[in-house]
């Protein structure tokens, strides 16, 4: 795959403030005078989406496997790269996406318990070498991520999906799993502190995407 743009993925656990901040980032980038892609995953796609309402599904008939959801979050993730991803940034576009692989490391990994070699041979096997040039991981203790998702959820009058309505221990393991991949691959990631003020998150943000530009250009 010839890649001239660069791929962003925006990380983190429930709440900590990832969909506020996707728009900022991708601002930031255009205001660089870059053509700009903002996805997400699971979804990005009209296939991917619908794999995302399976996934989210906040009242299944019938449980989903813990392997099956690992395999539907490959099967979004292959639709994506091949319908958006790559293409966008073979003509040179920007991608940032609104979490990538390093969930399915967190959350069917740390959260689910399969264990990362399996989900490694996935990534392998959809990916081909393909990974994000830059992570930001938006970290904040959970117990704040829960209060600020329960405003919103309040707020907006939205139900709990299937995952946000995971106990604790749930999401101290995603956490957890996050955080160790960033200790595992700081050239990547960049750990943002999310538990500050907006404007504060965003100055954080702002100075590593300064950096990382410089650096690439
Ligand atoms: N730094 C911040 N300080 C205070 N509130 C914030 C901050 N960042 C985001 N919020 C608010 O917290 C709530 C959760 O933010 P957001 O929806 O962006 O999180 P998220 O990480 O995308 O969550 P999810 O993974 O559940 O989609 C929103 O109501 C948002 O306005
Ligand atoms: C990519 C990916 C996502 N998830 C989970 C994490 C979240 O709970 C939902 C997506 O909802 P959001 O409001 O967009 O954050 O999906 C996952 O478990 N594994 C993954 O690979």
């Amino acid at each position: 795959m010839s890649k001239r743009g660069r791929f962003i993925t925006l990380e983190g656990g429930e709440g900590v403030g990832k969909s506020t901040n996707v728009g900022f980032v991708a601002e930031w980038l255009e205001a660089q005078g870059l053509e700009v892609v903002r996805t997400r995953e699971p979804g990005g796609t009209e296939r991917g989406e619908a794999i995302r309402a399976l996934l989210l599904d906040p009242a299944p008939q019938e449980p989903l496997h813990v392997d099956a959801e690992l395999l539907l979050m490959f099967a979004a993730r292959a639709q994506h790269l091949a319908e958006k991803i790559l293409p966008a940034l073979a003509r040179g576009a920007w991608v940032v996406c609104d979490r990538f692989t390093d969930a399915t490391f967190a959350y069917q990994g740390g959260g689910r318990g399969i264990a990362k070699e399996r989900i490694a041979v996935l990534e392998d096997f959809v990916q081909q070498g393909f990974a994000p040039d830059l992570t930001l991981l938006l970290d904040m203790p959970k117990e704040a991520a829960k209060q600020r998702l329960e405003a919103r959820l309040r707020d907006r009058h939205e139900q709990r999906d299937r995952f946000e309505q995971e106990q604790a221990d749930f999401f101290q393991a995603v956490r957890d799993a996050y955080l160790a991949r960033a200790e595992e691959d700081p050239e990547r990631f960049a750990v943002i502190d999310a538990q500050h003020p907006l404007e504060e998150v965003q100055a954080q943000l702002r100075k590593t995407l300064s950096a990382r530009v410089t650096a690439w250009r």
